[in-house]
């Protein structure tokens, strides 16, 4: 089974990659294995899902405190750098290397090397690495692992100080290979408060059986978020992360619809009637039959949506294309799940009996009306070969 492949938009103000998974962060998996140096800072803080704060008066006995990774002044040849494992191994689309906060300490310049270990190497690197300098056991260790020579998938570049509004540093990577570890280098030192690493993870669809059902929109399954109509308070592709949802933030979570109208309608089934809905379209990691899907709106009480449905499409690569740079403004949707009334704080799972399409599908649509929060999809089902889909388009 051939995995599936992903069309990009064209350019536009944000680059296009920050539709896909963060393939390193923390959530998922993603640890630093692996620093020179974490005087200031551990190199850990750069994997974190949450947004990099500053507290004014917050002070270590090693100096202020930040929250990024943050070297010392470098005052021997060389420079810092780390190796950082991801979460989901897969193919790379861009970086941001966010320099938040550290203005006057940020790095000038840095780059980006990738690395394919079938074998991670083991590091002992837990609890708090603030005031560790790598010791020659990790450096004699690291050194097998030859990551200076891995092929580059962003050259020394400049970096922009972490001013507000100006700390995002984007590379777009074109690297077709298959990555389960990064090197990030600093030259020659500073500090770095997070970086992103997005991308599509990729399974060996070879080893999983026809008859076995998987989560086929899964992060880890190569399931990725393709477009959307608001990500205001959270984006979409938080719904196919692992596990359930921590809390609010790791959800899909939209803006109040402002057009939301004075009188409400209820239909015979008791579901609201409103003109306005928020979508969001995945990509699956495979095509596939789907046998049961849940919406889970954990965490979302006093804004879970009122009601669901998931509509659902074959797309060959070159539809996909062409949809993605239309904003999904057309297309061939057909109802998989009828629209469902839904609870607060809530794992809803609708098996065979609810759904309504028995061939296989590329693409889902999750319509949500008329706005509100939803903090898990998933899409069980199994793979079928693309012989098979092709027969049925
Ligand atoms: N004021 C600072 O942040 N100084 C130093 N950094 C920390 N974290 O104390 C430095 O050398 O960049």
């Amino acid at each position: 089974m051939a995995e599936r492949r992903t069309a990009l938009t064209a350019p536009a103000a944000e680059p296009d990659f920050l539709l896909f998974n963060d393939l390193a962060c923390e959530t998922v998996g993603g640890r630093v294995i692996f620093a020179t140096d974490e005087w200031f800072a551990p190199a850990a803080n750069l994997l974190k899902r949450a947004p990099p704060q500053f507290i004014a008066d917050e002070f270590t006995e090693f100096g202020k405190w930040m929250d990024g990774w943050e070297t010392r002044r470098k005052r021997t040849p060389g420079h810092d750098w780390c190796i950082i494992q991801l979460g989901v191994a897969g193919r790379i689309h861009g970086v941001d290397v966010d320099t938040s906060f550290f203005t006057g300490n940020h790095p000038p310049f840095v780059s980006v090397q990738a690395g394919h270990l079938e074998e991670p190497p083991t590091f002992n690197l837990e609890g708090d690495r603030t005031g560790v300098a790598a010791s020659h056991a990790e450096l004699v260790a690291v050194a097998k692992l030859h990551s200076e020579a891995w092929p580059e998938l962003v050259g020394v570049s400049e970096l922009k100080p972490g001013y507000l509004d100006c700390c995002h540093n984007y590379f777009k990577v074109n690297f077709k290979q298959r990555v389960t570890h990064l090197r990030l280098n600093m030259y020659p030192d500073g500090g770095i408060s997070r970086m992103r690493v997005y991308g599509v993870g990729q399974t060996d669809w070879t080893s999983v059986s026809l008859h076995q059902d998987v989560d086929l929109v899964a992060l880890t399954n190569g399931g990725v978020c393709l477009g959307y109509s608001n990500a205001h308070f959270g984006h979409p592709r938080n719904m196919i992360g692992l596990g359930r949802a921590a809390n609010m933030a790791d959800g899909w979570e939209t803006a109040r619809r402002l057009d939301r109208p004075k009188k409400l309608k209820v239909d015979g089934q008791g579901v609201l009637q409103v003109p306005g809905c928020e979508w969001a379209v995945f990509g699956l990691g495979h095509c596939g039959v789907i046998s049961s899907i849940e919406v889970d709106t954990n965490h979302f009480r006093g804004n879970f949506p009122d009601s669901c449905r998931v509509e659902a499409c074959a797309l060959t690569p070159e539809d996909e294309g062409r949809s993605v740079r239309t904003k999904w403004n057309s297309g061939k949707w057909e109802v998989l799940l009828p629209s469902q009334k839904l609870r607060p704080h809530h794992r809803h799972v609708y098996d065979t009996a609810a759904l309504t399409l028995t061939h296989p599908i590329t693409h889902v649509r999750l319509v949500i009306a008329p706005d509100g929060g939803v903090s898990r999809l998933r899409l069980w089902g199994r793979a079928v070969n693309h012989e098979t889909l092709a027969s049925t388009r």
